[in-house]
């Protein structure tokens, strides 16, 4: 892509969006394009892929986009991606927690009577290594969304994600037993990119910083 910047730069949707587009206005590229058209995905003008932020490392560790901003959630999530982390940006600030419904916690009597707890995520790694490192038997059920139903119908015990206003675990009568890590959103890049394209990428962090 021939651009202002010279980089392609993958910008989540969802969450992260409105923020990450708001910053990057703010830095002189201007994304109305995107913030008008809401099934386009690619923006050739600005240089602008958008994508769920869980597919931004894939497009930037392959080098189809050169930047990308996603969370760091996501990043624990899949340790294995070859990118670089370049700057914590600070916004869509989330709790990573372990939630049960309220009262006794049915996740520590799981625990006591069977020796082993139902826990439903979308975040299995992070979850698995939390558990190994706090000594306690899991049998972790993958969930692709709305994970708080799973304890509501007897799924699992109990769950592990995120959590930012509260709302959601409130409506739906579950409290927060333990917090496991608190995520921002972060800029990251192509490790050739940033080595062939240190100048443009250089440019854009110093702006970014700036903010
Ligand atoms: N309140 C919030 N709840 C969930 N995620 C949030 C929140 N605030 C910021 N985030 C960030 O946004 C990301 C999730 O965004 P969103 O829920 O819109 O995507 P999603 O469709 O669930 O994504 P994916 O399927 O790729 O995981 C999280 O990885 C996290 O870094
Ligand atoms: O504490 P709150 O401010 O209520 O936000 C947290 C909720 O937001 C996210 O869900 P999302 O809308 O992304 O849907 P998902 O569960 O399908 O991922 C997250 O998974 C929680 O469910």
């Amino acid at each position: 892509m021939s651009t202002k910047t010279g980089l392609t730069i993958a910008v989540p949707r969802g969450a992260l969006m409105g923020d990450t587009l708001d910053l990057l206005d703010r830095i002189g590229i201007d994304t109305s394009e995107v913030r008008s058209n809401d099934r386009k995905l690619l923006f050739e003008d600005i240089g602008i892929v958008t994508m769920r932020p869980s597919d931004v490392p894939t497009y930037v560790e392959a080098g189809a986009a050169d930047i990308g901003f996603t969370g760091k959630d996501v990043l624990l999530e899949q340790p294995e991606r070859a990118v670089y982390e370049l700057m914590d940006l600070g916004y869509g600030r989330c709790t990573l927690v372990l939630a049960s419904v309220a009262g006794p916690d049915p996740g520590a009597e799981a625990l006591r009577r069977l020796g082993v707890m139902r826990v439903a995520t979308k975040y299995t790694k992070i979850a698995r290594r939390f558990f190994e490192e706090t000594g306690r038997q899991v049998e972790l059920v993958e969930v692709k969304g709305s994970v708080e139903l799973a304890p509501l119908t007897g799924l699992v015990d109990a769950i592990v994600d995120l959590t930012a206003t509260g709302t959601t675990l409130r409506e739906n009568g579950l409290v927060v037993r333990e917090e496991i890590l608190v995520a921002t959103a972060r800029l990251i890049a192509n490790p050739v990119a940033h080595k062939l394209k240190a100048a443009a990428i250089d440019d854009l962090v110093e702006r970014l910083r700036a903010e």
